[in-house]
């Protein structure tokens, strides 16, 4: 597929055409100043050699002081409007990039890791900034000053200019070379760190899962051993950059300024050459030097970054946007519920098979089966997280492809067993009236000291409840919001026995006109739900209410039993 990174750089930067002409008319200005001032001190040199110190010499060194000052405030200039504007250019990027993250598929966060995401949007961005800055900032700025360099030096003494551009074949033909074995460690390097950040999240993420396992020497290890792959290929790099920089570089300008002080010194002497020409011909000779030096590192960074800005940007290219219906006037679902002959499979692998099923509004459904069966796919499938493969989802007889997605979720309220960690935030949002609701609901459940924080309004102390507490809580918030279906898939997977048994019989009681469906392991609570659904390799295998299944005397009534008799034990324990 052809590389868009470089149109990408560019579009963003062609974005905000007023200060990237305001910045680029003071850089042209700014560059034009600094090239004078060489000028000016041949002019004052010559000036003192000839006539010595006179009334328009001090003319003259007035103006090479308002010359110097003026190429400060043009430099300030534009280091103020393009550092702005590349400020500004940065922040779209990101703004743009979250923007995208947001509206990407569930697939997408199936196969990438959470911290290749956190590197790309947090550091990756931040070297699209400094590949901005190396290049407008460094790179044509030099191009620039040769482009005027040049220009002078041809005016000066045609016969140097000539002399003088082999300088800068010689000097890229070198580089080019050392610089082909750079750009395999700049990206070696680049995709070592990355691999360095998700390792990092990562064990940051599953720091207790890691302890228990006693699993921190064989992660410190894997870590230790491509930090050192890091270390090494830096130094590679280091090395190589070092001979250019330093030796070669270094070397080679002293070699010209010789031959300059060779060849035009006699000509002063004999009055061919002012001192003043001479003394810029050195001048500019150095700038050359330096420029090509700073162009060189500024290319070899501009290549790392672009490396990120190639990573960053590979999302737009390698996926697509979840399709949106476009967002019609507000729904307001009842919580009538069908799946249709509905298909659905992971990159090839069947997981939901023909599946048939409706659950009419004000009911509820509890669904069991084996781990892996396709519970939670169900649910991710209802909410719209990935498109059906077949078949169709109704709620309330519309398929929920003709729902914008947004609005469908907007009348779902969904707990699973992680909900809590965003969802009790929004425990400081709710009115005192909200507050009031809430505990009711918990002191109905039974949790006198917890509803009692709720009532004192304490609810900045939720961070120190128990996860069990904090689930209940966000079960709650859910039975506050303004829908009629709610989905708890194992919501109640940290409550014991007695209470996630009363959570479910106050849906079913008490919250008649909400649609609930509940994903749960413990066979023993679900009792009261109005239908059970035994689901195994994506299929219905049983359905029917608890003492229709148990009397049926098939995979649920087993399953019972084993759980009632664990049950027992555990008790007897
Ligand atoms: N994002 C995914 N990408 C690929 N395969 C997946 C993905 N999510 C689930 N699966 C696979 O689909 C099958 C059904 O998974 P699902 O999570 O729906 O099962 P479940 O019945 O909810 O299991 P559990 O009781 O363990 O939560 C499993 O074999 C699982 O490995």
């Amino acid at each position: 597929m052809k590389d868009k990174t470089l149109n990408r750089l560019l579009h963003y930067i062609l974005l905000y055409k007023q200060p990237f002409l305001i910045s680029n008319g003071l850089l042209i200005l700014a560059v034009g100043a600094d090239l004078f001032v060489p000028y000016m001190v041949k002019v004052l040199l010559d000036g003192f050699t000839t006539l010595g110190f006179n009334p328009e010499l001090f003319m003259r060194i007035v103006i090479f002081l308002l010359l110097i000052t003026g190429s400060g405030i043009l430099n300030y200039g534009h280091d103020y409007f393009f550092s702005n504007y590349i400020f500004h250019v940065v922040e779209k990027i990101r703004n743009d990039f979250i923007h995208f993250l947001d509206r990407l598929p569930k697939s997408f966060y199936d196969k990438s890791p959470t911290g290749d995401l956190i590197n790309k949007t947090m550091n990756e961005i931040k070297n699209i900034k400094d590949l901005y800055h190396n290049f407008l900032g460094g790179f044509v700025v030099s191009v620039l000053q040769l482009l005027g360099i040049y220009s002078v030096l041809f005016f000066i003494n045609p016969f140097f200019a000539s002399m003088a551009l082999s300088v800068p074949i010689v000097f890229l033909v070198l580089n080019y070379l050392i610089n082909a074995p750079v750009n395999h460690y700049v990206k070696t390097i680049q995709s070592q760190l990355n691999q360095l950040n998700v390792m990092m999240v990562d064990m940051l993420k599953n720091l207790s899962i890691i302890r228990l396992n006693s699993a921190e020497k064989h992660l410190e290890k894997e870590y230790s051993q491509t930090n050192n792959h890091v270390y090494q290929n830096m130094l590679k790099r280091m090395h190589i950059l070092h001979l250019t920089d330093v030796n070669f570089n270094g070397l080679f300008q002293g070699v010209l300024i010789a031959g300059v002080l060779l060849f035009f010194g006699g000509k002063i002497l004999d009055g061919q050459y002012t001192v003043g020409v001479v003394y810029l011909l050195i001048d500019y000779s150095r700038r050359i030097f330096n420029i090509f030096r700073g162009i060189n590192s500024q290319w070899v960074q501009s290549l790392t970054s672009l490396e990120s800005a190639r990573r960053v940007f590979s999302v737009y290219e390698n996926n697509e946007v979840e399709y949106e219906v476009p967002m019609s006037q507000k729904r307001d679902f009842k919580g009538d519920i069908q799946f249709r002959n509905a298909s659905f499979s992971y990159e090839g692998r069947p997981v939901i098979q023909q599946f048939n099923l409706s659950i009419e509004r004000g009911k509820t459904l509890a669904i069991v089966g084996k781990t892996g069966t396709g519970k939670s796919t169900l649910i991710n499938l209802l909410l719209g997280f990935y498109p059906l493969d077949e078949g169709e989802i109704l709620i309330d007889q519309s398929n929920i492809d003709d729902v914008n997605k947004r609005v469908l979720r907007s009348q779902i309220a969904y707990v699973d067993q992680h909900s809590y960690e965003f969802e009790i935030e929004y425990l400081n949002e709710l009115t005192s009236e909200q507050l009031d609701q809430l505990q009711g609901i918990v002191s109905n459940l039974g949790f006198v000291s917890l509803a009692e924080t709720i009532g004192g309004h304490r609810v900045q102390e939720v961070h120190g409840l128990s996860i069990g507490e904090k689930q209940l809580l966000t079960i709650a918030l859910a039975l506050l919001k303004d829908v009629n279906i709610i989905i708890l898939d194992e919501a109640t997977s940290s409550q014991d026995l007695e209470t996630e048994k009363k959570i479910v019989d106050l849906f079913t009681n008490h919250f008649h006109n909400k649609t609930v469906i509940m994903v749960t392991h413990r066979l023993a609570t679900i009792k009261e739900a109005d239908k059970i659904i035994v689901l195994n390799n994506g299929q219905i295998r049983e359905m029917g209410t608890y003492s229709e299944l148990m009397e049926k005397q098939g995979d649920f009534f087993h399953l019972s039993t084993i759980q009632a008799k664990k049950l027992e034990l555990d008790k007897e324990a």
